[in-house]
């Protein structure tokens, strides 16, 4: 039988040859396809080599198909095999070794190889390039022997590399050219944020500095600057950028320039040769991101099989750094020129940053750090330079009034052609079709289907919110999600292993339950350090590190860097000595605003760092936690002492509940409010707990919010003694301490739980609530004022305060 099928022959196989050909036979099966590559394996997902560094992924994880894959298409795959040239008169591939293979249609996808800086030493042993599967494993078993690395170059890759090696237990030092990192995606106040984050993580950086030589006898033994000073280093990784290989196209006579010159339709200058992926050059322009490679994909993928296609135009690049607990987006411009129009918001105490550029009023550019949940409405927006309106606004930004006030971030108001994953391409549509087409419920299965979450991995999270939005309640998510990148354990797990297995420190948690990351994140160190408090009230030594800088210093940041005081005033009651001494403090120190807040206490506002131990000492009144996860306020009105209607003393009340449990620490702030009668003038709806009283006694309410989600408290019970009311409100706090996620407010807390379960725990078992009770007044033993402390610590007052500037977790 004659075959009838023509042969494709595809030089490289990488993540866009191997993605072109996946696209050719979703669409036809007239080719007869062979791969030829370099590489000992089968196609694998370059870019997790990041993960498998950092430890989270191994090598089989990331294989994206397997030789089964091959043999099941009817694939002939040579790997090891190395092409030397296309002999375009014959129609033959040539390998170097000998080899030679026709060919009707040729693919050209050789991708790129490490940049190695031309220096003295750079062929000395240690000295590599972060690109494939070989450097990769040569690095994890450098970490076995060697403890100093130094990563040159402060990009994506150099920061990915320098995350994974500090997981391997390495001192790592980045050394970059420039004055800011990722200076080709970020602007100055992105990075220098990005920067005081992974330094936190246990990264060090030589800045501004220009690497003149590798210096060493038989292994690279350091670098030497071009200013003379010199880095130690018994491994060296040069992550400086990437070089496209172009010598098959060049050995072939295929017209070259940084890249293989191609077309629109992705065509070279020989004749049934195309090119696609990091080797190739369109419209002057080399890319290094695997969105692109696979839009270029498509197209070839369209026109070898006849579809009607428009051509590659052209992409607009995205990027996201791959480190967990280091969440940042840029997309389009990112540095403001003259002519742009900038929408910029920085929350220092949340540390996030968000930058959004147009341009005659269209959005051309952003930059996120810290949060980057409006990712993928900018790059969608930056893409097709969408015109910024009140609404796009309000959305993008979570602020404003009216109908576009609320920040409505959530996969349900998402536009269906959005794309939710970059990498490949999946917009929301594709996903939700594909749900409810294929009955599919796991993310896994939506992989399989659209190749959503194939790639970097960053789209999973979203992915997983379209999957729970379209399946409702039978929604199971599969994957067990852990409480941050650092770990796949959920929070029961965690807290169970620290009870079982007697953990007592942040890093012994991590390094017995196999972090992935062994300097943790921001977001499970102050977990951590929650949990381990919580359970060991009596040993456990506080962390500062762990804490977020406004805990750490007992005071709120403001946007000028001073800082907020706010003593405590038991039940929203003063006297007019402490009111005399909150003047004289106010007026010694320049206090710029005192402020009544909403829970009745003093803030004063605008109190120099330097200044905030000696404004405690002469105040002399006790921390009122403004700042804490902890007991903020107990609100109260003026109940039966002084109000017609008062039938309750809630003032009184107020003041034995805030001197009984202040300091105690919960998984988020705490709020109280005690009201004389149903009237409800301190508004015991919007609080944590509220507290009413009534004829016969008192009725407590849980779980009211009054802020960004507000929640109306559901009624617990009803008592009729102080007494039982003091021990209802201990057992609630204790229940909520033991079983509250960290950040969890509980109005989430009492929905996930459910009221009916926190009145059992609480209410209707007497001997639970009884041990609950025991167990907070045994925490309430331990705490102490952390003012009074620091006041009376010379040191603390020196490094923590006299220092320049705190560094911010
Ligand atoms: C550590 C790391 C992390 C990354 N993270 C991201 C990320 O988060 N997001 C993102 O979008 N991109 C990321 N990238 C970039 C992404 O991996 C590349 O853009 C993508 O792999 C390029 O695909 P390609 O097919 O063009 O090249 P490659 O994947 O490099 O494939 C080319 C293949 O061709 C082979 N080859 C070369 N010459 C020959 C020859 N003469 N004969 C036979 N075979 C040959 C090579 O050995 C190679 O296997 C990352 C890259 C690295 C190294
Ligand atoms: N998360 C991601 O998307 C991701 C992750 C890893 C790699 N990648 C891709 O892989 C490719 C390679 O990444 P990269 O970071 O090497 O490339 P890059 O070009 O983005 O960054 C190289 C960095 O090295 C710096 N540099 C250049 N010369 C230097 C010198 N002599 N000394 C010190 N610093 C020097 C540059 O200033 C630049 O910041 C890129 O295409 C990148 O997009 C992407
Ligand atoms: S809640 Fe009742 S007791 Fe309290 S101030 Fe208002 S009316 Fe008076
Ligand atoms: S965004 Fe990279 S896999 Fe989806």
């Amino acid at each position: 039988m004659i075959n009838s099928k023509k042969k494709l022959v595809v030089i490289g196989n990488g993540m866009a040859g191997i993605n072109t050909v996946e696209q050719i036979l979703k669409l036809t099966d007239k080719y007869e396809i062979t791969v030829l590559g370099s590489e000992p394996h089968p196609n694998y997902n370059r870019i997790m080599l990041s993960y498998v560094l950092e430890g989270s992924k191994t090598i089989d994880d990331i294989i994206l198909n397997d030789l089964q894959w091959y043999a099941d298409q009817g694939i002939t795959l040579y790997t090891g095999k190395m092409v030397k040239s296309i002999d375009g008169e014959h129609k033959k591939i040539l390998t170097e070794d000998g080899l030679e293979i026709d060919y009707d249609v040729a693919l050209v996808a050789t991708g790129s190889q490490s940049f190695i800086l031309p220096i003295p030493g750079k062929e000395l042993p240690g000295v590599i390039g972060f690109r494939d599967i070989a450097d990769c494993s040569a690095m994890l078993e450098a970490a076995k022997t060697y403890k100093k690395a130094a990563v040159i170059g402060g990009g994506l890759l150099g920061l990915e590399a320098a995350k994974g090696l500090v997981n391997l237990g390495m001192d790592v030092t980045v050394v970059h050219l420039m004055e800011d990192l990722m200076e080709r995606q970020l602007d100055r106040e992105a990075s220098a944020m990005l920067k005081a984050e992974l330094e936190r993580q246990g990264i060090k950086f030589a800045m501004q500095m220009q690497t003149a030589e590798v210096y060493g006898q038989d292994r690279v033994q350091g670098l030497r600057f071009s200013d003379g000073s010199e880095l130690e280093a018994d491994l060296v990784v040069m992550a400086v950028g990437i070089k496209p290989n172009i010598q098959v196209a060049k050995e072939s006579g295929m017209e070259t320039n940084r890249g293989i010159v191609v077309d629109d339709f992705m065509r070279t200058s020989m004749p049934d040769v195309y090119a696609v992926g990091e080797c190739v050059e369109h419209r002057g322009i080399c890319y290094g991101l695997v969105a692109p490679l696979f839009e270029q994909g498509s197209v070839i993928a369209k026109h070898l099989a006849g579809v009607d296609t428009e051509g590659y135009s052209g992409s607009v690049v995205s990027t996201k750094l791959k480190i967990s607990g280091v969440d940042v987006f840029s997309a389009g411009e990112f540095i403001t020129q003259p002519e742009h129009t900038a929408i910029v918001a920085k929350d220092e105490w949340k540390r996030t940053y968000k930058k959004v550029l147009l341009r005659d009023n269209k959005i051309v550019g952003t930059v996120l750090f810290g949060d980057v949940s409006e990712s993928a409405s900018l790059q969608k927006y930056v893409r097709q330079q969408t015109e910024m309106t009140d609404e796009i606004y309000g959305q993008i930004m979570g602020t404003g009034c009216g109908n576009h006030g609320a920040k409505t971030s959530s996969v349900e108001t998402m536009a269906d052609d959005e794309i939710v994953c970059g990498c490949n391409g999946v917009t929301k549509k594709a996903i939700v079709e594909a749900i409810n087409e294929n009955g599919l419920t796991t993310v896994d299965e939506i992989k399989a289907c659209t190749g959503a979450t194939r790639s970097c991995g960053g789209c999973k999270p979203v992915v997983e919110q379209i999957l729970q939005y379209v399946l409702g309640d039978s929604f199971k998510t599969t994957a067990k999600q852990g409480i941050c990148g650092c770990t796949t354990l959920s929070r029961d797990e965690i807290v169970e292993a620290i009870k079982t297995k007697g953990l007592t420190t942040t890093r012994e948690v991590m390094n017995v339950l196999g972090w992935h990351n062994d300097e943790g994140c921001s977001k499970c160190r102050p977990a951590l350090n929650y949990y381990l408090g919580m359970i060991n009230p009596d040993t456990y030594e506080n962390e500062g590190d762990s804490r977020f800088v406004n805990e750490r210093l007992h005071a709120n940041i403001q946007k000028d860097g001073t800082f907020t005081v706010v003593p405590r005033m038991y039940g929203g009651v003063t006297t007019p000595e402490d009111l005399k001494k909150i003047a004289d403090v106010s007026l010694k120190y320049n206090v710029k605003v005192v402020k009544v807040t909403g829970g009745q206490r003093l803030d004063l506002i605008g109190v120099r760092k330097e200044d905030l131990p000696k404004v405690w000492e002469e105040l002399d009144m006790p921390s009122g936690y403004a700042y804490a996860k902890s007991l903020r306020t107990v609100k109260t009105c003026v109940g039966s002492q002084f109000c017609r209607f008062g039938t309750q003393d809630s003032m009184g009340m107020g003041e034995v509940l805030e001197r009984k449990f202040e300091r105690l620490d919960f998984p988020a702030k705490f709020k109280l409010a005690v009201n004389g009668c149903p009237r409800n003038c301190a508004e015991s709806c919007t609080k944590d707990i509220g507290i009413v009283g009534n004829d016969g006694g008192w009725e407590i309410f849980i779980g009211g919010n009054g802020g960004i989600k507000a929640r109306l408290a559901d009624s617990l019970c009803k008592v009729k003694t102080d007494a039982e009311l003091i021990d209802i409100v201990g057992a609630v706090m204790q229940f909520y301490r033991e079983t509250g996620q960290y950040l969890e407010r509980t109005s989430e807390w009492v929905e996930r739980i459910g009221l009916e379960e926190i009145q059992k725990a609480v209410v209707n078992d007497t001997a639970n609530r009884q041990a609950l009770v025991e167990r907070v007044e045994f925490a309430l033993q331990q705490v102490e004022d952390p003012w009074k402390k620091i006041i009376h610590d010379e040191d603390t007052r020196k490094n923590l305060f006299e220092a320049v500037t705190p560094s911010i977790v």
